[in-house]
Order: C-alpha cells, then sequence, then structure tokens
C-alpha cells in the first residue's frame, strides 16, 4: 500500500467587502484562518478495483460510496446509495469533476490508482463546528478551547450539526480536488509549493468550479481562493468561464462532450479559450496584531441576504452606485492603513513593538489623543487609520442593511461589537462576510512578551453579554499560504481520528 496523501486546507473570514466582492469591479478582504479542513487519500484496505469510500469520522453515519467507470474514454462516478438521505452533492461532485479531469492527462495513471480502490477521510478542526457543551456548563475560552482534542467527534449526523461560518464547504472541497490531483499525479509536491505556479492554479479553479457546481450557484468565491491562496485582496472572476459546465444538470453523461483540461488547466493552450480572471493580490495583517472570532449563536441566510441586497441595488442603481464607493473606499483604507503598519514594523521594529504597547493599554478613541514621540506617531497614525475605516465601514454597511431591509449588522452585533470595539487595546472589528447574526470578527494588538490583555478584555465582554451566547473561535490568521500538502503522522491527532473506527473493508 503506498503512503497516504494528505492536504489541509483553511477556513475563511471575509474581513471587508462582503456584497462589494460579489461584483468584479471591488475587491474584497479574506483572512484564511489557522483552522483547517483536512483530506487523506489512501488506497482502499482490501481490493476493490474502482470502487471509492469517503467518510467523515467526526459525524455519525457520515459514509458515501462511489463506483468509478471508465471506458478509456469516459468517466461516469456514480454514488452507491444506502438511502436517497446520505446523498453528499459535494463529495460526488468534487469526485466526478477530478477524476474526470485526471483521465484526461493519462488514462493508465488513471486506472492504475484506481485498480485497488481508494479510501478518502475529511477531517476539520474543531472550529469549524459549535462545540455542543453540558448545560450549565461555563462558556468556553480561548483557553479551554485550546485543551479540547483535535478533530473532536460531534456525535451528530453531519445535517444536524452546526457551523460556526468558517467556510467548511469551501476548505473541504479544496483539500479533496487537491489530494485527488496529487493521487492522480496532475499536480505535484514540489508544484504545489508554489504560490502561484500552475499546480495551484489548476486547483483552484478546479475546486472553484465544483464548489459553484455543487451550490447551483455562482457566489463571488472568495471562500475557495482563501482555501487555496491564503489571505489576499480578492477580486471575482468572470462568471462566464463556467458557462459550459453550469449547463450540465444531474446527468453526468452530458460531461463526456466537454474535455475539462481547457477550462481548468492554465497550462493548456487554447485558442479562444475562456479565462480565469481572479485576481489575489497577497495580504498579511500586521505583526503584534490579532484576529479574534466569535461564534455568536443565532443564525443568518447568506442567500437571502444576498437576494434582498442585490434587488435593492437593481432598483436603486444610483444611490447604490454612491454607497458602494463610499464602502469601497473605506475598505481600501482598511487594507491600506494595515499594508502601512507592516512597512512601518519592517521600517524601526524597536518604535513599532513600542507603540503597540502603549496603545495596547488605551482605547482606540484615546489614541490620537496622547503625547507621544516623534518617532511613534506614523504608527498611532496607522493603526488609528485602521480603527477608523473599520467604523466606516460598519456604519456604511448598516447603511446598507437599512436600505435593503436586512439585518447586516443587527442591534444586538452593534452592541457587542461597539462594547468590544471599546475595550483598550482593540483596533477594530465587524461582522464577516454577509454579516447577520452569527459571527463577529475583532483585531486586537498584542504587545511582544506581556500578558494579552485586549484579549481578556474582548473574552471578558463576550463571556458577560447577555443577549446572545458568544464564544470565542480559537483560529487567527494562517499565516501559511493556503492548501497545503501534510504529512500524516504529524498533523497532531489526525492518525488517531481517522482509525478511530474499525471500518470493516466490505463496507465498500
Ligand atoms: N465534514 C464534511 N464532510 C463531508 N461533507 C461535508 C462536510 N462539511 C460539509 N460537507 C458538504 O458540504 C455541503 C455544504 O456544507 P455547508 O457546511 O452547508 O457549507 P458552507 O460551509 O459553505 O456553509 C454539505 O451539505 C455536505 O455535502
Ligand atoms: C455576501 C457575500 O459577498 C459574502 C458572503 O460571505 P459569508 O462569509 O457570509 O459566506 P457564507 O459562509 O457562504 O455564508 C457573498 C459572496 O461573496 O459570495
Amino acid at each position: 500500500m503506498t503512503e497516504p496523501i494528505v492536504v489541509s486546507a483553511p477556513g475563511k473570514v471575509l474581513l471587508a467587502g462582503g456584497y462589494l466582492v460579489l461584483d468584479p469591479a471591488y475587491s474584497g478582504l479574506v483572512i484564511s484562518a489557522s483552522s483547517r479542513f483536512y483530506t487523506v487519500v489512501r488506497d482502499a484496505p482490501a481490493d476493490l478495483p474502482n470502487r471509492i469510500l469517503v467518510r467523515s469520522p467526526q459525524f455519525i453515519g457520515a459514509e458515501w460510496k462511489y463506483s468509478v467507470n471508465f471506458n478509456g474514454n469516459e468517466v461516469i462516478v456514480e454514488e452507491i446509495l444506502d438511502s436517497a438521505a446520505n446523498r453528499n452533492k459535494f463529495v460526488h461532485y468534487a469526485l466526478q469533476y477530478t477524476l474526470k479531469l485526471a483521465s484526461e492527462y493519462s488514462a493508465s495513471t488513471f486506472e492504475e490508482v484506481l485498480s485497488h480502490g481508494l479510501e478518502i477521510l475529511t477531517i476539520g478542526d474543531n472550529d469549524f463546528y459549535t462545540q455542543k457543551r453540558e448545560p450549565g456548563s461555563p462558556s468556553p475560552t480561548i483557553a479551554s478551547l485550546s485543551e479540547i482534542p483535535p478533530f473532536c467527534p460531534l456525535n451528530v449526523p453531519l445535517s444536524e450539526v452546526q457551523k460556526t461560518g468558517m467556510g467548511s464547504s469551501a476548505a473541504l472541497i479544496t483539500s479533496i480536488v487537491s489530494a485527488l490531483l496529487l493521487k492522480f499525479g496532475v499536480v505535484s509536491k514540489e508544484g504545489f509549493a508554489q504560490l502561484d505556479g500552475r499546480d495551484r492554479v489548476l486547483a483552484h479553479n478546479t475546486a472553484q468550479s465544483v464548489h459553484c457546481l455543487a451550490q447551483g450557484k455562482v457566489g463571488s468565491g472568495f471562500d475557495v481562493s482563501a482555501a487555496v491562496f491564503g489571505s489576499h485582496v480578492y477580486t471575482r472572476f468572470d462568471p462566464k468561464v463556467l458557462a459550459p459546465l453550469m449547463k450540465i444538470t444531474g446527468d453526468f453523461a452530458n460531461l463526456a462532450l466537454i474535455p475539462l483540461q481547457p477550462i481548468l488547466d492554465p497550462a493548456v493552450p487554447v485558442h479562444n479559450k475562456p479565462t480565469w480572471t481572479s485576481r489575489v493580490e497577497p495580504f498579511q495583517l500586521p505583526p503584534l496584531v490579532r484576529l479574534v472570532l466569535a461564534d455568536v449563536a443565532g443564525g443568518s441566510s447568506t442567500p437571502s441576504l444576498v437576494r434582498k441586497v442585490n434587488e435593492w441595488r437593481s432598483n436603486n442603481p444610483d444611490d447604490a452606485k454612491k454607497l458602494w464607493s463610499d464602502i469601497d473606499a473605506s475598505n481600501k483604507s482598511l487594507v491600506e492603513g494595515l499594508r502601512n503598519l507592516i512597512a512601518m514594523y519592517k521600517e524601526n521594529t524597536d518604535a513599532y513593538e513600542a507603540t503597540v504597547q502603549i496603545l495596547s493599554l488605551l482605547q482606540p478613541v484615546q489614541w490620537t489623543t496622547i503625547d507621544t514621540e516623534e518617532i511613534a506617531k506614523p504608527v498611532v497614525q496607522a493603526f488609528d487609520k485602521v480603527f477608523r475605516a473599520s467604523e466606516t465601514t460598519r456604519t456604511l454597511m448598516r447603511k446598507m442593511g437599512e436600505n435593503a431591509g436586512v439585518d447586516i449588522e443587527p442591534a444586538a452585533q452593534t452592541d457587542l461589537l461597539d462594547k468590544s470595539i471599546a475595550q483598550a487595546g482593540v483596533i477594530g472589528g465587524g461582522v464577516p462576510g454577509a454579516g447577520g447574526d452569527d459571527a463577529i470578527w475583532v483585531l486586537v494588538l498584542e504587545p511582544k512578551n506581556t500578558t494579552k490583555l485586549p484579549l481578556l478584555h474582548v473574552e471578558r465582554v463576550w463571556h458577560e453579554f447577555k443577549q446572545r451566547k458568544v464564544s470565542p473561535l480559537l483560529a487567527t490568521e494562517s499565516t501559511e499560504k493556503g492548501v497545503r500538502v501534510e504529512q500524516f503522522d504529524l498533523v497532531q491527532g489526525l492518525k488517531q481520528a481517522v482509525t478511530k473506527r474499525d471500518y470493516a473493508t466490505e463496507n465498500l
């Protein structure tokens, strides 16, 4: 049996650019989270040619079986259904499209890889799901969450789990697609190590297509893009590139007529081929700045928020244009402020660190009122610019919500954010992505070598907040750039988590 292939992909937070990023004229700032989704692909334990078993050991009954039919030319992946209720369209589509693509490179490698059958395991970091608590038990803290064993079983079927909104399906699809591309030799580990080389771009185009097709709609795609490339300023692709594939509904026999290589592989030169126009401008949060996320007990449906906002925008084009461009200016100012801070750190690390130390003890509204040394002034101003920009974006996003008649920042979230942002050492915050009731983000200062006071203040506010249950998540920003090939033995807890249950091979 060959070594398992393990690929992880990070979750996401859209810090700025919700709704705007659906339009290629605007961009969004997406931060990739340290929480990751893992896919392990290995040869099936028993010889079962052309069979694939996929399972998610964190959930009850999360097993999906497939048979692969290949006639030397066309590939059809069929679900072997125990019951219709146990369909997993996302996994099925990931297999169908990635296997078809792989077969177009080498039929003999394709047949060889499937000759023993495959087993695929998918598993997510705890942060992707709201962890169940015993009634009356204290709400979790970042310290208590870091004590929980990795990949905790959720003890419910997948359909009943509560998600935290970190983009589990995008990270899942990115990790499955990438692991399969490696297994079938379509991309290499070395190729994957390059951030903007052909291998990653191919993985992106494939995962993005699968995700859109499985969702049955084309969103902006910032979540898949972050899963592949890490934190960046994202500008969306033109959905036209997917038009030939979007026509295929359900019957994969129709896929036979559409070669995938020319659509997905940037290295395949075809005259007049549709191109992927998305733009990725790498980004990273400045040093000594920590992203903190909260899972808020509440729920909002992104598609219905998007529908209403789009409706208002098309009925009020002039007002919308003005509002969109004001929000865009504020978002750009946020990005610029954060980038300036990185430059300042590089230019004079000591002054930067000393200023962070001072600001961490003051509320952001006090920052520009204090007398600082000349050398600290630009750093103070840059932090102040980030604070102001995030507040302006909040105000304008609330306005967008009022106009469209939807709660982009509901009153309870406003209260929670105002209280959080009033703490010493907090730089700013907001509702991520489409907004709504289910999450907030804040940026806090974390001075070197001192207690993490701003984080503790924010945690206290969340703990004492009465209107909603608010739990911190462990995730910070991932400084690894997106999708990553892992070593099975080196991912803490992974081996135990995927081998926990003794699956009979006749399951296949
Ligand atoms: N852990 C998992 N294992 C297998 N499939 C999953 C898992 N998480 C999500 N999926 C698949 O992705 C689909 C959409 O997931 P969902 O969590 O609703 O998306 P999102 O993260 O985009 O909100 C699910 O219906 C399921 O098919
Ligand atoms: C409105 C949006 O611009 C942002 C939505 O971001 P969320 O992070 O809220 O998304 P989900 O996790 O899928 O619910 C739609 C889009 O860009 O596709």
